[in-house]
């Protein structure tokens, strides 16, 4: 029997702080018998946010980005705030989420209210679809909550049923990226999907159509939580190939993409591991003529010698050891009994010590046997040196790595001008240093990945089209796109409008609920056609950053670089976080904020020490301070000499101001070593 999974949503001030009790998720699951055995219906959660449109937001956006996408909720019901009061914001919120309205639910529940009551007028209910869940906002009287959703029951299974599986692959596609976000395009032979036959439904979002008054003066974009964002970003980047590279310095840093084993062995001879004499073991200590011809690691050019026994050898570190000897004595060991007549070599010489079989040899294949596992896909290549020898010693001078993923870096804003030894001297006015573009472009080089300096965009439609086209034809190198500025809400602000509108990339969000980086945009552009091969048919990554210099950083660094390691295939991808404690208050944002800091170690606050960053012997805990007091997004002092971010939740009614010795968590975004050097405390 199919079964729906139900979350539902109490909106309600007096509900969230204590001062009544909920009583509408207890008549709505009696109405969907949610407990019984045979209904179709299971509450799968619930929650209580107040009459909040964010706070609302938070929870539905939450809901609809499961950690399973392919397990979502199938309805979600709200009730309360659908009415008149100052208060009720339940539809503003719910209804930018929706990707697809169905105002057949909300009539039909206005239409069953007002043949009770004509009271009915004064609710305002909303229905549609996001994601994959049929949303429907529902009164706040249990009473009134259980008549709605009656009056709607028996039509949602179909409504469900539709939703999910029949003709699933089409609406998932449809689906998949909400309407006012959807690309438009094709499918590539690798699964890709972009849906031309959607091309009509879209037109209704071209928002740039409409003269200037009339544009949406709320983002239709969800704010997100930063966690649903990464989890959308993984979910989108495209697999990059591999390729064969020479084993040399510029293998550092790489992600093996094979298993290797070893194809010879090492040592590939019987090789001595001191220097001094090859014996017979079974001759034991005394004194014996030498071979003429001693082993020398190298000088080897015929076959390897024999030694009788009885003789013995003199032999150097890494030469081979003669067939018949089966160990060798350190020359500390020995002495010299007779030599030539002109005294230029030894003749007879007196073994001091018994020897074990075996020992001082190295036998072959001792070090690495034949087939032994070297390196294994995904391991990376360290500055260590040591992978790199190892190649080496096995004689393996090309390996498969994965294609590093080709970043390319641009700046919007018909203000910027690029700074230079040219364009020292005043600025003309109302124009500004395009500092995003180098900052940006020296974090991600420093990071290892290839960056190509795109220049900057104008604010115009027309050039931003051409800009984007020119670099996601299918002959660019261009992996990734990172810009900044132009995601907001201004009038010039079009990035948003052109990426959907004009090239038919897919939107995956406008923006992250998080301070700085609000408008943040993560796309991705499909390009090639299905009739091509497979290697013309790539999918391109977008990061749109927000213009502000601090915005645009610390979004690189949360978004855009476990993003391009991912891509890379390197390990770890996100910065390490650690926990610290705060050294002063801090006041709490309305949104979570990623707030610039510095993080020391105990010794590195030691005014005593005169080594900075040496583990102490005791577990210290670390300290962290707030960079500066003024965090504006504008102010790229905030960031300077900072070394991690402390992840500060949003202001709630519980909690305004976070106090000093409290335990906090923070990226770190450099050793802790780099920071304490500018920095002094008090
Ligand atoms: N009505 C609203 N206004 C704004 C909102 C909002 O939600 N509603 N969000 C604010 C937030 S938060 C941010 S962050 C910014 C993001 O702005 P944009 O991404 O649209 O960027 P621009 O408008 O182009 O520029 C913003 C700011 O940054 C300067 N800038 C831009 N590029 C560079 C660069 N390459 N180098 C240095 N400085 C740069 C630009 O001159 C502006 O001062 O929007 C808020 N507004
Ligand atoms: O979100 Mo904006 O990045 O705070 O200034
Ligand atoms: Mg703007």
């Amino acid at each position: 029997m199919n079964s729906y999974k139900v979350g539902i949503l109490v909106v309600s001030d007096s509900v969230s702080r204590g001062r009544s009790t909920d009583q509408s998720v207890g008549e709505l699951t009696k109405l969907l018998k949610t407990d019984a055995p045979d209904s179709v219906w299971r509450l799968s959660t619930s929650q209580v946010v107040p009459d909040e449109k964010e706070a609302i937001q938070r929870v539905i956006a939450n809901w609809t980005y499961a950690e399973d996408p392919t397990n979502p909720l199938d309805l979600i019901l709200t009730t309360g705030g659908t009415g008149l009061s100052p208060r009720d914001v339940t539809p503003e919120a719910v209804a930018p989420l929706l990707h697809k309205p169905c105002p057949g639910f909300t009539t039909a529940m206005l239409n069953a209210s007002l043949a009770i009551t004509p009271m009915a007028t004064l609710s305002r209910p909303v229905s549609g679809i996001r994601s994959r869940s049929l949303i429907i906002t529902l009164p706040g009287k249990p009473k009134a909550a259980v008549e709605n959703l009656n009056a709607v029951l028996t039509s949602i299974p179909h409504a469900l049923d539709l939703l999910r599986g029949h003709d699933s692959r089409q609406l998932h596609r449809q689906l998949d990226s909400p309407a006012p976000f959807r690309a438009l395009g094709h499918t590539c032979r690798h699964g890709h999907h972009h849906d031309r036959s959607s091309e009509t439904s879209n037109k209704d979002d071209n928002h740039h159509d409409l003269p200037l008054p009339l544009r949406p003066r709320e983002s239709p974009y969800p704010m997100i939580p930063v966690q649903a964002a990464k989890q959308l970003i993984s979910q989108h980047l495209p697999q990059l190939s591999t390729e064969k590279i020479p084993v040399n310095a510029d293998l550092v840093g790489r992600v093996i993409a094979q298993n290797l084993t070893a194809p010879v062995p090492v040592p590939a001879y019987r090789a001595s591991i001191v220097d001094g004499y090859a014996v017979h073991t079974k001759d034991g200590p005394g004194t014996y003529p030498l071979t003429t011809v001693p082993s020398v690691a190298g000088s080897l050019v015929n076959a390897t010698p024999h030694l009788e026994p009885g003789h013995i050898m003199r032999i150097s570190t890494g030469a081979p050891v003669p067939h018949g000897a089966d160990a060798v004595v350190m020359v500390e060991y020995t002495s010299l009994v007779t030599s030539t007549a002109d005294h230029h070599e030894e003749t007879t010489v007196r073994i001091d010590y018994t020897s074990q079989p075996g020992e001082n040899i190295r036998e072959v294949g001792s070090d690495i046997p034949v087939g032994h596992p070297v390196l294994s896909s995904g391991q990376v290549i360290s500055s260590l040196g040591a992978e790199l020898g190892l190649l080496g010693s096995l004689g393996i001078t090309q390996v498969s790595v994965y294609r590093q993923p080709v970043v390319g870096v641009f700046s919007t804003g018909c203000e910027l001008i690029t700074t230079s030894a040219d364009t020292t001297g005043p600025l003309p006015p109302g124009k500004i240093h395009d500092s995003n573009r180098p900052a940006l472009i020296a974090v991600l080089q420093n990071h290892g990945f290839k960056v190509v300096d795109l220049g900057i965009v104008s604010d115009e439609r027309r050039d931003l089209v051409q800009f984007f086209q020119t670099h996601t034809q299918v002959s660019s190198p261009v992996d990734v796109l990172v810009s900044t500025g132009g995601v907001s809400m201004g009038e010039k602000d079009l990035l948003k409008s052109v990426l959907t509108d004009d090239l038919r990339a897919t939107i995956h969000f406008g923006r992250v609920f998080m301070k700085p980086g609000k408008p943040t945009v993560f796309s991705t552009l499909e390009t090639g056609s299905s009739a091509d091969d497979d290697h013309d048919c790539r999918r391109r990554v977008i990061f749109s950053l927000p213009g502000n210099p601090v915005s645009a950083l610390v979004t690189c660094h949360l978004f855009v670089i476990p993003a391009l390691r991912r891509m890379a295939h390197l390990p770890n991808p996100e910065f390490p976080t650690v926990m610290a404690k705060l050294q002063h208050s801090i006041t709490l944002d309305t949104r979570p904020e990623y707030h610039r800091a510095i993080v020391l170690s105990y010794t590195d606050h030691d005014q005593n020490s005169s080594t900075p960053g040496l583990t102490v012997s005791h577990p210290a805990p670390l300290l962290a301070y707030s960079a500066t007091a003024d965090q504006r997004s504008s102010r790229l002092l905030s960031f300077v000499h900072c070394n991690g971010l402390l992840v500060l939740p949003a202001k709630s009614n519980e909690q305004a101001v976070l106090q000093p010795g409290c335990d906090i968590q923070v990226i770190l975004l450099e050793s802790l070593v780099d920071a304490g050097h500018h920095f002094t405390t008090g």
